[in-house]
């Protein structure tokens, strides 16, 4: 029997963990899970917890940790069968805590990229904040600038990335997730990636994954949600 495959990826705003997500899911098979889309999908349907997420994220601020852990351990609970990539959960050690008492990890990807490439990266990043489709108008412009690709409706810069808020979200991101990082080298699950390029990290990362997923059968693998 074959053992499902656990993962979390960890990285600073604009790191690319929405993008190494999505290659992980599709050459892997495995579900792309990101906080960020299960918190819109509660504000969209105005859930107890997604309302009180609603109050946090127009203040820019994370959603407290017994808000996001109440909204997303449901969540996995629904996952049982299947493996899984969760992108942006857990950003505290109270998260990784919360996600320890509900499943074993495998692997824990982190990582390491350069402040002024975030800075510049982020510069450039444009969203769709209906569905969270992420665009860069460099590395993987809309098809019609300022349009998303598959809506037609406008793309719009998030206020905390612009450079001004940047340095301070990221001094924030560094605090708030050194503790997690030790809690899981503690474990012997954490692997680092350091590089300026998604492209330079991406081989390393499926070497890594190729090792670590080789049994995984097809009954337990699924296309990304993406
Ligand atoms: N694990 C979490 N803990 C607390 N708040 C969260 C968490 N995940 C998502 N959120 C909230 O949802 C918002 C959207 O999350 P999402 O990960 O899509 O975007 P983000 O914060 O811009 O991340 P990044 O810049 O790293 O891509 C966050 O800004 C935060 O308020
Ligand atoms: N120039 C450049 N841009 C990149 C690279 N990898 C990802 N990006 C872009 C895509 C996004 O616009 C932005 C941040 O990536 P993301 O995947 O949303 O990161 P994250 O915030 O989910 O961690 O940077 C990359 O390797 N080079």
């Amino acid at each position: 029997m074959s053992k499902l495959f656990r993962a979390v990826i960890m990285g600073p705003p604009g790191s690319g963990k929405g993008t190494i997500s999505e290659r992980i899911a599709q050459s892997f098979g495995l579900k792309h899970l990101s906080s960020g889309d299960f918190v819109r999908e509660n504000i969209a349907a105005k859930t107890e917890a997604g309302v009180q997420a609603k109050t946090y994220i127009k203040k820019g601020l994370l959603v407290p940790d017994l808000v996001m852990t109440r909204l997303l351990l449901p969540r996995l609970e629904e996952m049982t069968k299947y493996s899984w990539l969760l992108d942006g959960f857990p950003r505290t050690l109270a998260q990784a805590e919360a996600l320890n008492s509900a499943c074993d990890l495998d692997v824990a990807i982190n990582l390491n990229i350069p402040l002024e490439t975030l800075k510049e990266r982020l510069r450039h990043r444009w969203i769709h904040p209906p569905s969270g489709r992420v665009y860069n108008m460099c590395f993987n412009p809309p098809r019609i600038q300022g349009i998303d690709d598959i809506t037609g409706e406008p793309l719009i810069q998030q206020e905390d990335d612009r450079p001004e808020a940047l340095v301070a979200r990221l001094r924030h991101y560094k605090d708030v997730a050194k503790p997690v990082i030790d809690f899981y080298k503690a474990k012997g699950i954490l692997y680092t990636f350091s590089d300026t390029e998604t492209d330079q990290i991406w081989p390393n990362i499926s070497t890594l994954l190729s090792t670590k997923i080789p049994t995984i059968q097809s009954d337990a693998r699924c296309a990304s949600t993406h």
